[in-house]
């Protein structure tokens, strides 16, 4: 997409978001005739505050990942409706006068802030992520788009980062899942937040493009199962790494190979014939690829056939000066073969004296996720690399993070919303939010205050508050206090605004965000909550508005 000029902002140009059909119009019908009734009643302009934050963190964990802040604030530089979309609304607004057509044609975000959490941080249920100030007509409009672009987002992020958990550091995790995400938005979404949670590379080109993030792949059965035999490759030529020497007969080397390992001590009777046409396949792989040979090799049989036409391969472009990377699992068991397969290259690497020969790369896939991998783990295996697909791009585990957008104050007078389920209050007031770390350097709680309240100090006892449990508090000493919501957008005035930082940044701190977490917060199974609390003045002041606005029931 073309970068767009915002009117209110000189010097700084913000592009739209990535998916051009992120436009005002990407909302619920219900926000324009909110629009159109606030404009009618001549609310329009009425100062509202909305908090958006989420319940309950995914996938029976204790830690969100906050993602798709970048796309919102791309969105509020560009907001504007087009004559055409204008249109549209009007339409199907019936009985809309045409007056609330100039309204529309003159909305944009330049009296709107927006503060938020910088994106890629570790968060916690009911603290807002972004707070959003502005005129009501306008802010209304955006609860359907911020929701959206936020929702998905933060929710891949967080199964990223569980998978990373899971796999450990030490691991490549690859992300393949462009075929089975949920249609194209689907699919680039996943791969950019997949990659802000910790993964490292995708196998899709298109967010490779747009998002710098590196590009990993191997090959297909179709690949392997295509070739019939050796004789249908015609250059058998293949020059050394060096460009020294030449073989003229790359087919022959590797056939040598073959039967060199078949025969080798610790390896003979471990495989007979091994099927020439896989051969064929990975020989047409290596003269196409030399520096970057790597096979699938579980088309016909893993150990009989895979994994010895892999290393004959290998071994004949080690002979010219190559460095084969590895090879693909995609079935069977992946602790079994795995493991088997790195005895085969360690077998290989003392029988036949190639040093480095037992490091091949073992990349895993077929239908993994955190469990599989959990399992792996327990049993022992010998893969480095992850490729994961259908599992994290579709959030199988869990259809949805359920973000919500609630008025908290308008006109400065402070809102609640009440509900039978106690977790579904929302947390009045425009406030301010603070981190506070303990002793040993690990979050401790997260506190929200009236806007106005002075903040937590480094060294002084604060009382902190579970917001609707009155039983629950705690006093804290924070060694280290952190403010949650920062400014990304001040309508015009440009300069107090934060930077959006490249991605790769974003990612830098999502992980070292997770890595300075309690460990107990994070274990995947009865993870212990993080604390999310109240200033003991919000909290007082939650509760008398709780019953002032609660109807006193009568018993009859
Ligand atoms: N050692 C293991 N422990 C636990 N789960 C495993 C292990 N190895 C593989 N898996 C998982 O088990 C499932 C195996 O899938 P499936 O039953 O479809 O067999 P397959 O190996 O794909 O067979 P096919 O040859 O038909 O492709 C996959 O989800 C895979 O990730
Ligand atoms: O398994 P996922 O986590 O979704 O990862 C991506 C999968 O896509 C590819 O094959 P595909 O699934 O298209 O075919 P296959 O199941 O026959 O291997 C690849 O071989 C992986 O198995
Ligand atoms: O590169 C791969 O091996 C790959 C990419 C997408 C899906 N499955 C496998
Ligand atoms: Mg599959």
């Amino acid at each position: 997409m073309e970068p767009k000029e915002n009117g209110n902002q000189p010097g700084r140009v913000i592009e739209g978001p990535t998916n051009p059909m992120v436009t005002p119009l990407l909302n619920d019908l219900y926000q324009f005739t909110m629009a159109y009734a606030y404009w009618k009643a001549g609310k329009q302009n009425e100062r509202s505050v909305f908090d958006l934050y989420f319940r309950k963190n995914p996938f029976g964990g204790e830690y969100t990942v906050f993602a798709g802040l970048e796309e919102c604030v791309k969105f509020l530089a560009n907001f504007k409706l087009t004559h055409q979309e204008i249109d549209y609304v009007r339409d199907s607004l019936p009985g809309s006068e045409e007056a609330f057509c100039d309204y529309l044609k003159g909305l944009d975000c330049s009296d709107v802030e927006v503060y938020a959490i910088p994106e890629g941080s570790v968060v916690f249920p009911k603290v807002p992520l972004m707070r959003v100030e502005g005129p009501v007509g306008v802010v209304q409009l955006l609860e359907t788009p911020f929701l959206n672009l936020v929702n998905f987002a933060s929710l891949v992020a967080t199964n990223a980062a569980r998978h990373r958990f899971v796999a450990g550091k030490s691991k490549s995790l690859l992300e393949f899942g462009a075929r089975r995400a949920q249609g194209p938005d689907g699919a680039i979404s996943a791969s950019k937040y997949c990659y802000l949670g910790g993964f490292d590379a995708t196998s899709n080109v298109a967010a490779g493009k747009l998002f710098g993030i590196p590009l990993r792949g191997t090959h297909s059965h179709a690949f392997v199962s295509s070739f019939m035999s050796t004789d249908e490759i015609v250059d058998k030529v293949l020059q050394s790494a060096d460009g020294e020497t030449t073989c003229d007969d790359f087919i022959s080397l590797v056939q040598t190979w073959l039967t060199k390992i078949q025969y080798s001590p610790s390896l003979s009777g471990f495989f007979s014939e091994t099927n020439q046409s896989e051969l064929a396949a990975f020989i047409s792989y290596a003269l196409a690829f030399p520096k970057a040979f790597l096979a699938l090799v579980d088309t016909y049989d893993v150990m009989k056939s895979g994994i010895p036409n892999f290393c004959a391969v290998a071994l004949a472009l080690n002979d010219l000066g190559y460095k084969a990377l590895g090879i693909r699992l995609d079935s069977g068991d992946l602790a079994y073969l795995s493991t088997e397969a790195r005895n085969f290259f360690c077998a290989v690497e003392r029988e036949l004296k190639v040093p480095g020969f037992g490091k091949m790369i073992v990349t895993a896939s077929n239908d993994l996720n955190e469990e599989t991998i959990d399992a792996l783990n327990k049993q022992g295996h010998e893969v480095d690399a992850f490729g994961i697909g259908t599992y994290l791009v579709t959030c199988y585990a869990q259809a949805a993070l359920g973000c919500v957008f609630k008025l908290v104050e308008i006109n400065n007078q402070p809102r609640i919303k009440l509900s039978e389920d106690v977790t579904k209050v929302s947390i009045p007031c425009k406030k301010r939010s603070y981190r506070l770390y303990g002793k040993e350097g690990y979050p401790l709680v997260d506190i929200m205050t009236g806007e106005n309240e002075p903040p937590p100090k480094v060294g002084e006892r604060l009382l902190c508050r579970h917001p609707f449990n009155e039983s629950k508090r705690a006093y804290v000493v924070p060694q280290r206090v952190e403010e949650l919501l920062k400014c990304y957008w001040r309508g015009s005035a440009d300069e107090a605004r934060e930077e959006l930082p490249p991605l790769k940044e974003i990612r830098d701190r999502c992980i070292k965000q997770l890595e300075n977490m309690r460990p107990d917060h994070m274990r995947r199974l009865n993870p212990t909550p993080y604390k999310v609390s109240v200033s003991a003045k919000l909290y007082d002041f939650i509760h008398f508005l709780w019953l002032n606005e609660a109807p006193v029931g009568e018993l009859q």
